[in-house]
């Protein structure tokens, strides 16, 4: 049976944290990460929320280094609404607060609504209107990447991704969408210890704090996370940084971890052991 000790082996989260080490320490695996990559550009998705705003930091800076030493380097950031975004002022917001190299604005609206038409023409019909709802939100995650893989092809670019330990042990993520990327530089932080990061780096304190939404559903926009979990992240937090959570809370995360575990590794082979 998988333990809380066992989970937190391995998503690497951190027996201590100090916010101004490891901001340093994550700033230097991107800086070291692309030079070695050989590719020039960082491309990040950014939303208004929170992770992706920390993230975006942290990449400004590490580009930022790489140009002080002679190195030519840029962030790319790009904004992806599908269509009107409800919070589009939180995403300005973090742009201003990161000041990116270049930004895009890709509106995903079309390409995920004409995919969708083509699905509907081919005969598939789900099977009411909230799992429909459901798999669109999928979509668009899907769309995004797709969009984000394509400037990083045409810019020498490497696509970051914003999959903490918190997200990651819930499963709480779209695979090959928001999940699939080239580079994860908030990789085993709990959700407490990313916003710790974006206080220290400077990020505005409304996006600091704001309630965390993936925000793919058009019959509920804006619907927070926890809502989704039935869990609070600071239980999850609590739970991964090895602290006593109550044992209805536990069982709760060990159950979603074990059932998404599809979604941490890569496609099933032959060889491969059931869980
Ligand atoms: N046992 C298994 N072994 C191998 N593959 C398995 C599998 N079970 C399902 N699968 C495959 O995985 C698919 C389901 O995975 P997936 O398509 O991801 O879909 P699913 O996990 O059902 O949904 C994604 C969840 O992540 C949330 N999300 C998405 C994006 C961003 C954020 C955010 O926080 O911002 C949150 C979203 O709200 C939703 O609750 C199945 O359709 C199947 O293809
Ligand atoms: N509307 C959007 N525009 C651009 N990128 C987006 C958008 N929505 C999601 N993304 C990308 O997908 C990632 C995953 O979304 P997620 O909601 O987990 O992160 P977040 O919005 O940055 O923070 P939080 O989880 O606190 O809401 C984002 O970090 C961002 O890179
Ligand atoms: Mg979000």
């Amino acid at each position: 049976m998988t333990s809380q000790t066992d989970i937190i082996k391995a998503l690497n989260v951190a027996p201590d944290f100090e916010a101004a080490r490891e901001t340093e320490r994550r700033i230097e695996f991107l800086r070291t990460r692309l030079l070695r990559s050989g590719l020039q550009t960082l491309v990040l998705g950014i939303s208004g929320g929170v992770d992706s705003t920390t993230a975006g930091l942290l990449a400004q800076r590490a580009v930022r280094d790489l140009r002080t030493s002679g190195i030519d380097a840029r962030f790319i950031a790009v904004r992806l609404p599908f269509g009107i975004q409800a919070d589009a002022a939180d995403a300005e917001r973090a742009l201003a607060a990161i000041k990116p190299d270049t930004t895009f604005e890709i509106d995903i609206a079309p390409a995920t609504n004409a995919l969708w038409r083509s699905l509907e023409s081919a005969g598939f019909a789900p099977k009411n209107a909230a799992q429909a709802d459901f798999l669109r939100g999928n979509v668009k995650a899907r769309q995004r990447m797709v969009a984000q893989y394509a400037l990083a092809g045409g810019l020498n670019g490497l696509v970051i991704g914003t999959d903490h330990a918190a997200e990651a042990v819930m499963g709480f993520f779209t695979k090959f969408g928001d999940g699939a990327a080239d580079i994860l530089p908030l990789a085993g932080l709990t959700k407490r210890r990313v916003r710790a990061l974006a206080a220290h780096l400077g990020a505005p304190s409304e996006l600091v704090m704001k309630v965390p939404t993936a925000d793919l559903e058009d019959l509920a926009p804006l619907r927070p996370d926890e809502d989704a979990y039935g869990l609070t992240y600071d239980e999850i937090d609590d739970f991964l940084e090895g602290k006593e959570v109550a044992p209805a809370v536990a069982e709760a995360i060990i159950a979603r971890y074990r059932a998404t575990a599809h979604k941490r590794h890569l496609p099933i082979a032959p060889w491969d052991r059931p869980e």
